[in-house]
């Protein structure tokens, strides 16, 4: 298999609880995988350790062939491996294009280029036009982006993650608190930007999961209790068990006796 992201033993205590347990995930490359989980199963601490906004007590990450686990957020960035931005980080004052075009003016760390000349802000716009396109926010380019639905703002957080031209996407829950037809849109979305690359999602959603990810790797209480494709992973009981919030040593003890 060709691994582009793999960690050994990740784990992470805070005071003596702990959140994350001895996992192991390889997420193979051009694949969209998905992690899922209960309630307090893991899933956002994973997630900040993988992009190194969270140190683990113990364990590796390895990302395309290198050691990331002492980096900073920004160097593991640089290297490709880009999650997407919260919300907050949409500016809301600056219109749909303006927020692309800043978002690939840091990517180039030419922020200073603000008063430069036209022609060099005429090739962000070209490039930031395209990257709406491709998120399908073209038509709202001059809105301002705080006037946007919330769906639409979730598209254009991609969007400015796109900017950085990752090698491989680390999506936070991106359906979270959406209407169905929002759901829709950012299925397709994640779908679309997903071609050439990696994406590692956390998701709520099962039915987005199940329409989404290649693999899933179920956590629960911290560990890893499960991988596989979705039809795998949704018929093993522990799983079953984990989501209906059941001990299955219990239920398995119920059934027998
Ligand atoms: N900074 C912290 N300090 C102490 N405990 C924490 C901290 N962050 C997370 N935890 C605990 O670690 C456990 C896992 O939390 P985490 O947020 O990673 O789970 P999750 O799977 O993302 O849950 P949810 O689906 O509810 O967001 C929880 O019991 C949580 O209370």
């Amino acid at each position: 298999m060709d691994t582009i992201l793999a960690t050994e033993d990740l784990t992470k205590e805070f005071l003596g609880f702990t959140a994350v347990s001895g996992v192991s995930l390889n997420v193979r490359r051009g694949s969209i995988h998905g992690l899922i989980g209960p309630n307090g199963a893991g899933k956002t601490t994973c997630f900040n350790l993988l992009t190194k906004f969270l140190q683990p007590t113990r364990g590796s990450i390895r990302f395309d062939g290198r050691d990331i686990t002492g980096m900073k957020p920004a160097e593991v960035a640089r290297l490709g491996l880009v999650r997407s931005f919260q919300i907050s980080a949409v500016f809301p004052h600056l219109t749909v294009l303006e927020n692309v075009r800043v978002a690939l003016q840091r990517a180039r760390g030419r922020s200073f280029d603000f008063w430069r000349s036209d022609k060099v802000l005429g090739q962000y716009d070209a490039r930031a036009r395209a990257l709406l396109e491709d998120v399908g926010l073209h038509t709202h380019a001059h809105l301002l982006a705080g006037e946007l639905p919330y769906g639409r703002k979730r598209a254009l957080e991609i969007a400015t993650t796109l900017a950085l031209d990752p090698v491989m996407m680390l999506l936070d829950e991106p359906t979270a608190g959406m209407t169905h037809e929002d759901v829709d849109r950012i299925v397709a979305l994640v779908r679309r930007v997903a071609q050439g690359r990696t994406v590692l999602m956390v998701e709520h959603n099962l039915r987005v999961v199940e329409g989404l990810c290649d693999t899933i790797t179920v956590l629960t209480r911290g560990r890893v209790l499960a991988e596989g494709d979705y039809a795998g992973v949704s018929r093993n009981p522990e799983v079953v068990a984990a989501y209906l919030g059941t001990d299955p040593a219990i239920s398995g003890a119920q059934a027998h006796g």
